[in-house]
């Protein structure tokens, strides 16, 4: 039976240009914690990527919205100059990756984006966003795009493909997006563009709402008396769109993330939206300033407590017999093969991010466990 975007499964791999590189079969786990968002024709912003870059896992230059559009050009130009001058930025072997996102696929620049960068800065170029992706068909006219211009540019590595989830019918179809090409990476949460599809009677970029919320049913006492109280509980927007996207992208071995957080004067919302996505499956949000950066760090990187508790887990089940199996008693709490592999997860990710950060490395390394 044909893939969603019209290949058969023998042909998935095939490179769709001759001389293009082999698709990967498996997307690199690389640490993208803060995926954060500059305007290549803004000086300031420009000027501050190169120190930028030991401090972020991602470091993505903006073409679409927030650029205005008579520097749409000069945001381009800026960026192959960014790209081509900065150290330790983009390729397989950066301290930071570098990503752009290009315009939206029905906009007048979007063509000459890909068709610049790509000969100009393909070699550095980790990952290209694509916002308002509607469907698997959007992702297979990049797909071929990419392997054309890979190919005339002579690149052996494949440029990796990330989706903007933030129209009604690409969340409807999420699944078929997340697995249209091998080249997809992952997908984020676009939150102000998907409530204006969705007709969502918000303003706002991402968060919550107050006036999104449950209120406690009233109380009686027993003498029949109605008590005053009737606490409400705010609730989130963005539940079961990021939950879809976990799933999708789990599904098909690629990765979620949160989106943008608009409101930079509120760093504990900001956090604690960053964090609801970090435990559902999240690997990273977005930062759109340079306050941000620290947030996603510390959020999407487990806690000194969680990879002590997972470590001790992993170790109590070793001593049992060695192959994770069986259930054990720890701190009165029964642990066992499922809650295992959940340590896992933490334990593996501890250890990617501490093989690019050296102060989380230090951190982890001191961790000990006190019961052995
Ligand atoms: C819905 C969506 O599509 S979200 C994605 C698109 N939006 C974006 O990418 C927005 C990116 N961020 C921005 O445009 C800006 O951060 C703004 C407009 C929100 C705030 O900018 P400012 O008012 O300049 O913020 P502020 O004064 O606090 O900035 C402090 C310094 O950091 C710089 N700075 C601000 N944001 C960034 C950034 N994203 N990257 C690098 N530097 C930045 C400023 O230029 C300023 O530099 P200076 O000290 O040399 O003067
Ligand atoms: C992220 C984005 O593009 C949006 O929220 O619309
Ligand atoms: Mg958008």
């Amino acid at each position: 039976m044909p893939s969603p975007a019209g290949r058969s499964a023998k042909d998935f791999f095939r490179p769709l240009a001759v001389g293009a590189p082999e698709p990967l079969r498996e997307i690199p786990a690389r640490p993208s914690r803060a995926i954060h968002f500059f305007d290549p024709s803004n000086p300031k912003m420009a000027a501050k990527v190169p120190q930028l870059t030991g401090t972020v896992d991602v470091l993505l230059g903006n073409l679409e919205d927030a650029v205005r559009a008579d520097n749409k050009v000069a945001a381009r130009e800026s960026l192959v100059q960014i790209a081509s001058s900065t150290s330790g930025l983009g390729g397989p072997d950066g301290s930071a990756q570098l990503w752009t996102r290009i315009n939206s696929l029905d906009s007048p620049w979007v063509l000459d984006d890909l068709t610049r960068l790509i000969p100009a800065i393909g070699d550095k170029l980790d990952v290209v966003m694509v916002p308002k992706v509607q469907g698997a068909e959007d992702i297979a006219y990049v797909d071929r795009l990419l392997a054309q211009l890979e190919a005339k540019a002579g690149l052996d590595r494949p440029i990796l493909v990330h989706a903007i989830l933030e129209t009604a019918r690409g969340v409807a179809n999420v699944e078929e997006i997340c697995g249209a090409s091998p080249r997809m990476q992952g997908l984020s949460l676009g939150p102000a563009d998907l409530a204006a599809d969705r007709r969502m009677k918000t303003t706002r970029v991402g968060g919550g709402h107050p006036g999104y919320l449950v209120r406690q049913d009233p109380t009686t006492t027993s003498d029949g008396v109605l008590g005053q109280e009737r606490p409400t509980y705010q609730q989130d927007l963005w539940h079961y769109t990021i939950a879809r996207m976990v799933d999708a992208c789990a599904m098909h071995g690629i990765y979620p993330y949160y989106g943008p957080f608009g409101d930079i004067s509120d760093p504990l919302a900001c956090e604690d939206q960053f964090r609801n996505a970090f435990l559902l499956g999240c690997v990273g949000a977005w930062s759109l300033h340079p306050s941000q950066i620290e947030i996603a760090n510390r959020v999407f990187s487990p806690s000194v407590e969680d990879i002590r508790h997972a470590r001790r887990v992993v170790a109590a089940l070793n001593r049992q017999g060695g192959d994770g199996t069986g259930a054990v008693m720890l701190d009165g709490k029964m642990e066992d093969d499922a809650s295992l592999k959940q340590c896992l997860v933490l334990v593996e990710l501890a250890e990617q991010l501490a093989a690019v950060d050296p102060k989380l490395k230090e951190i982890y390394d001191a961790i000990e466990l006190t019961d052995e």
